[in-house]
């Protein structure tokens, strides 16, 4: 698995204030959007293109277009939302799924409780959107599914990763024979012993949209 970790001022300047747990929710929200957009120019750095013939004012060229299917994005839910309209601001023909999923906080196993995604996925390149890469759980199970739906090329975007969390996805993904990438604003120090992010930014999903009971 390849691990992107830009090195870029504005990354880490926006995540600080992300971090920081006077930030409200608008302001949360509005951050996760510009920092996913930051990430995206890395992320889709590879994105699959064909030549495009094209003729300028002065003289005929040729460029490049997005190929056909274009890419799937796929945020998980709750939190992965938050992300989602930073990515398709640079990718905006993009198709969008959706996977809901949910931690359990006592055994921190995923459970998924929702799915809206294209029937057949094979030969698609897709990009799965989450901030928090934790115990690493919730995205390997969603590379895992992608993968078995034909996906052949997958692109993981998080705000934040914990090493333990990059190691299990890295894992994971090796008995998969696709290539996979993360990419992540940030690798932070540790896990903590319930499984959140150290120093991370507390649980995205009641940032971003309140906590729900
Ligand atoms: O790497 P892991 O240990 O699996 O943890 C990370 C997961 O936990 C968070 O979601 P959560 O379950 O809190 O759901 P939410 O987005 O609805 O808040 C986060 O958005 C990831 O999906
Ligand atoms: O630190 C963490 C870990 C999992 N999920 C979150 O939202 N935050
Ligand atoms: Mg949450």
């Amino acid at each position: 698995m390849r691990v992107i970790n830009p090195d870029h001022r504005l990354i880490a300047h926006k995540l600080t204030y992300l971090r920081d747990e006077r930030t409200d929710s608008p302001t949360f929200r509005r951050l996760a959007e510009e920092l996913m957009t930051l990430l995206a120019y890395e992320a889709t750095r590879e994105v699959r293109v064909e030549p495009f013939e094209i003729r300028t004012p002065v003289a005929p060229t040729t460029g490049i277009k997005l190929s056909n299917p274009k890419p799937l994005v796929v945020p998980i839910l709750r939190a992965g939302l938050g992300m989602l309209e930073g990515m398709v601001r640079l990718l905006p023909s993009a198709e969008v799924g959706f996977l809901g999923m949910q931690r359990d906080e006592e055994t921190l196993e995923a459970v998924t409780y929702a799915n809206r995604l294209p029937d057949d996925l094979s030969g698609r390149q897709v990009y799965l959107l989450d901030p928090m890469l934790a115990t690493g759980g919730s995205m390997a199970d969603a590379v895992r599914y992608l993968a078995e739906r034909g996906a052949d090329d997958i692109t993981c975007v998080c705000l934040l990763a914990a090493p333990e969390g990059i190691s299990a996805l890295e894992d994971s993904v090796a008995a998969l024979d696709i290539p996979v990438t993360l990419v992540t604003g940030s690798i932070d120090e540790r896990l903590n012993e319930v499984g959140y992010i150290v120093p991370g930014l507390g649980d995205a999903g009641d940032r971003l949209y309140g906590v729900v009971q």
